[in-house]
């Protein structure tokens, strides 16, 4: 059995963070942990309300698992502030879990800031060197180059150049754009796009938070990088297909175990 952490916020909807990285680990046969950097009041609509957990106690959490229980991979999502941030970066370099998957979520679907905007250069500088991959969405590559992303070609610039900033692999999301859903991924030499057809469904709440948990589910299921990210956006897809009809927004994906093939975890 491997054991996953995800390090992220809660979304009381059960859409994304915590509840969709949960659902994932679970989904595809792991045991799941977390530490919550933050609680959300949300739902399907947007943002209500928002407590970002103190540094001290994200740390506590972080020790009571690791000196307990071996963790095997390592998913970081809402990271909040500068002083979580720097914790979590001095903890897994303390701990060193065998593989970091690092989802930079910066703004919400619905618009609302899920990182202080002061605190992006501490996210490139503390977490990205330590990533075993980074898994931006095309708004948030924008704001880490500060530059525009319109098409695939600028996708695979964008790769190359957060490369640049430390991580061992970068996935530009492409969710963002019209026409097939295209991730592209860079790992210092070669570019690999992955593409699925678009779904043409509201329920894509939670696609970020459950790619890259997928993604360090499979990392800690020995799959190399790339077997990694195929699998996962195989699991994306087929999960906002089946993805439910709840609440009056962006509703959320359907973690339904049954869909997967089923992987020899022991
Ligand atoms: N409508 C869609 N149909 C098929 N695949 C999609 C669709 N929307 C997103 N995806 C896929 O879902 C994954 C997440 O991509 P996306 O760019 O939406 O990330 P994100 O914006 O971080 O997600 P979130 O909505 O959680 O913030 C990617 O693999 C992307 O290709
Ligand atoms: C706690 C938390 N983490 C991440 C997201 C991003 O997901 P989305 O862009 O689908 O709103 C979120 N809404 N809430």
């Amino acid at each position: 059995m491997k054991h996953l952490l995800t390090i992220a916020g809660s979304d009381c909807s059960g859409g994304a963070g915590i509840q969709a990285d949960l659902k994932t680990f679970s989904a595809l046969g792991t045991y799941g942990m977390s530490v919550i950097t933050a609680i959300t009041a949300q739902n399907t609509q947007g943002v209500d309300a928002i407590v970002e957990i103190d540094n001290t106690m994200v740390k506590a959490q972080i020790d009571a698992i690791f000196k307990d229980i071996a963790v095997h991979a390592v998913k970081v999502g809402m990271v909040s502030n500068r002083e979580i941030i720097a914790q979590i970066s001095k903890s897994l370099l303390e701990w060193l879990p065998p593989f970091v998957v690092v989802d930079p979520v910066m703004v919400s679907t619905s618009g609302h800031h899920l990182l202080k905007p002061e605190a992006k250069t501490t996210l490139i500088e503390d977490l990205f060197p330590i990533a075993t991959i980074i898994t931006p969405n095309i708004p948030e590559a924008e704001v880490i180059l500060d530059r525009k992303i319109d098409d695939i070609e600028d996708m695979e610039e964008a790769a190359k150049a957060i490369y640049n900033l430390g991580p061992k692999g970068v996935l530009v999301k492409g969710g963002h754009l019209l026409g097939d859903a295209v991730d592209v991924f860079f790992d210092g030499t070669t570019i690999t796009k992955f593409t699925s057809p678009r779904i043409h469904k509201t329920n894509t709440h939670g696609t970020g938070c459950t790619l890259s948990s997928a993604i360090a589910t499979h990392l800690a299921l020995e799959f190399d990088l790339l077997t990694s990210i195929r699998k996962s956006k195989d699991y994306v897809t087929k999960a906002i297909d089946c993805g439910l009809e709840i609440g009056k927004g962006d509703g959320p994906l359907h973690h339904f175990h049954h869909l997967y093939p089923s992987i020899d975890t022991d």
